[in-house]
C-alpha cells in the first residue's frame, strides 16, 4: 500500500533521513519509534510532501509521489503534530471543507459529524472559531477533520498528546475501526502502551536511518535482550 524506497531528506546542510525503507500493508497500523529529533514527523512530512525529498520514491498503492502527486495526496489523511486549523473558518466549516475536498457523500459525511463531535465532546463548539479552542479542542477539530474520509492511509503525529483521557480512548477504538475496514495507518507517539495495544508493526527510527522493523510482539523481548546484555 504505502511503500518508501530509500528516502533521503536534507534540510540545509544537514541530511535528516537517509536511506528510509519501509512498507505498511492495507489494514495495518504501523508505529515509527525513536527519541526526540529521529525523524519521525520529518518521515511524515516527506510523505504529505510538505518536505522535499533529495532521494528516494515513495507511492501509494499505483501512485508516486512524484508523478502524480494529486492523486497521491487524496489517499492521504492527515493529523499533524501541531492543529493546522484556518483562523478564519469556524469548526463546522472546517468539516465543510474536508468533506468537499475529499468529496464525502453528504449522508456519510453528516453521519460522521455528528457521530464525532459527540465522541470527542464538541458538539457545542461547532460555530466556534479556532482562536476561542483550548489546544486540546483544535487537536480534536484536527483529528476529526481526517477521520471523515475513507482515505487509503491516515497518517498521524502524536495522535493522543493534549487529548484527554476519555477522547484517547475513542482515538484508540477508531483507529483500530478504520484499520479493521481497510485503511493502513501510520503513526508516531512516545506512549508506548498505547502504543503496543493498537500497532502490529514498527520501524525503529535513530538519527535519521531504519533502525529496525519488526512485529510489534517482539518490541518487549528485544528491549530486555538488549538490557539484559544479550
Ligand atoms: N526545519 C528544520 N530545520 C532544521 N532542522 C530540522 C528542521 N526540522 C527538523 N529538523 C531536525 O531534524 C531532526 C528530526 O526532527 P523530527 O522533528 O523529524 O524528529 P522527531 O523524531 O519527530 O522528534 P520528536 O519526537 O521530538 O517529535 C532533528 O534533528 C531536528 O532538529
Amino acid at each position: 500500500m504505502l511503500q518508501l524506497t530509500n528516502v533521503q531528506v536534507d534540510i540545509g546542510l544537514h541530511t535528516i533521513l537517509k536511506d528510509i525503507t519501509f512498507t505498511i500493508n492495507k489494514g495495518e497500523i504501523l508505529a515509527l519509534l525513536g527519541h526526540n529529533g529521529a525523524g519521525k514527523s520529518t518521515t511524515m512530512k516527506a510523505i504529505m510532501g510538505w518536505q522535499e525529498k533529495k532521494e528516494g520514491t515513495i507511492t501509494i498503492n499505483q501512485w508516486n509521489q512524484d508523478n502524480e502527486f494529486l492523486a497521491f495526496k487524496k489517499e492521504i489523511a492527515y493529523i499533524p503534530e501541531e492543529p493546522f486549523l484556518l483562523s478564519e473558518l469556524t469548526v463546522m466549516q472546517h468539516f465543510q471543507l474536508y468533506g468537499q475536498s475529499y468529496e464525502i457523500p453528504e449522508d456519510i459525511w453528516m453521519k460522521r459529524v455528528e457521530k464525532y463531535t459527540r465522541l470527542f465532546e464538541i458538539e457545542d463548539k461547532l460555530d466556534e472559531y479556532p482562536e476561542s479552542l483550548s489546544k486540546g479542542m483544535r487537536q480534536k477539530v484536527q483529528t476529526i477533520c481526517a477521520l471523515l474520509p475513507d482515505c487509503a492511509l491516515l497518517l498521524i503525529d502524536e495522535p493522543f498528546m493534549g487529548l484527554d483521557v476519555h477522547a484517547a480512548m475513542e482515538l484508540e477504538k477508531l483507529i483500530k475501526l478504520k484499520a479493521d475496514r481497510g485503511t493502513s495507518v501510520l503513526l508516531t507517539s512516545h506512549q508506548l502502551d498505547r502504543v503496543k495495544k493498537i500497532a502490529s508493526k514498527y520501524v525503529m527510527l535513530q538519527n535519521g536511518v531504519v533502525l529496525e522493523e519488526r512485529d510489534m510482539r517482539d518490541f518487549d523481548d528485544l528491549k530486555r535482550r538488549r538490557e539484559d546484555g544479550e
